[in-house]
């Protein structure tokens, strides 16, 4: 199986700032207080993914899944070790990341289409697809800054699940569309896994994991604690216990 995805020792690296303004840094120097810290958001991580793989990305708030995903998207990069992928990536990043606020939502949809790659003709040629895909009405001619954050991930997705790619990641937490788009998503992403894409999916939803991924990495603090099948993966997690574990919000769970 081919390698689509290499991750080698990737580390990220932020720095926490505890004070916002210039006054406040002074005072916390003069009184020998520390006025910023560095933590690594993603430490010392390795894996591959082979082509056709579907894999799931787990873990707590702040566990570093959306830190691993923007390195693996190219949006970052890591501060040491390496993060290698093979083809053409396209998905669910950033809801709205580079949408021109006075534009249109067509408008937009060409923009964001030419971003990801897509040629002119490509995009006319997908271009009634991805409208009716989006479903938002007369509201596709009306500038994007009187969208709700809902309309633009509608759009965003609309026009990520329509580029030809190798790789399609998604990040869950900005599928903040409604549930009839969350079920039309779910279906786009098992066409789009059966098509033998590589998926590379963060998610909460032990529901969704189960249903799109065959594989399963869980973050803790940064740091990868486990790589293997998804069952196993949301056990280590606690996902599955208690009255609100298995959840049906997820993009590609069953409603
Ligand atoms: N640009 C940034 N600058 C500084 N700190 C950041 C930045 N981006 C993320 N972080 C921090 O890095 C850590 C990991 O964040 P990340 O968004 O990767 O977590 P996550 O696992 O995706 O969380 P969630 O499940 O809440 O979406 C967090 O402590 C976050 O505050």
């Amino acid at each position: 199986m081919a390698t689509y995805i290499e991750v080698e020792n990737a580390t990220k690296t932020f720095t926490m700032q505890y004070h916002r303004s210039i006054k406040q840094i002074a005072l916390a120097r003069a009184r020998g207080q520390k006025t910023h810290d560095r933590f690594n958001a993603v430490e010392d991580v390795s894996f591959t993914v082979g082509r056709g793989e579907s894999v799931g990305v787990m873990g707590l708030n702040g566990s570093g899944k959306s830190t691993l995903l923007k390195m693996i998207s190219g949006v970052m990069q890591p501060d040491s070790g390496s993060v290698l992928t093979r083809g053409r990536i396209a998905g669910l990043i950033a809801t709205g990341a580079g949408f021109q606020p006075q534009m249109s939502g067509r408008d937009n949809l060409w923009l964001n289409a030419a971003i990801l790659g897509m040629s002119e003709a490509e995009t006319r040629r997908k271009l009634d697809d991805i409208i009716e895909f989006a479903d938002l009405g007369k509201f596709i001619d009306t500038p994007v800054v009187y969208y709700s954050s809902g309309m633009k991930s509608r759009l965003g997705f609309a026009v990520a699940i329509h580029v030809e790619s190798d790789i399609f990641i998604a990040d869950e937490a900005l599928a903040v569309g409604d549930r009839p788009f969350k079920r039309k998503c779910k279906q786009r992403m098992r066409e789009i896994r059966e098509n033998g894409t590589t998926i590379f999916f963060v998610s909460h939803s032990p529901g969704a994991v189960r249903q799109l991924c065959d594989r399963v990495l869980v973050l803790e603090k940064g740091k990868l604690t486990f790589d293997g099948g998804v069952d196993q993966g949301i056990k280590v997690l606690h996902y599955d216990e208690g009255e609100d574990g298995d959840d049906d919000e997820g993009l590609g769970s069953e409603d």
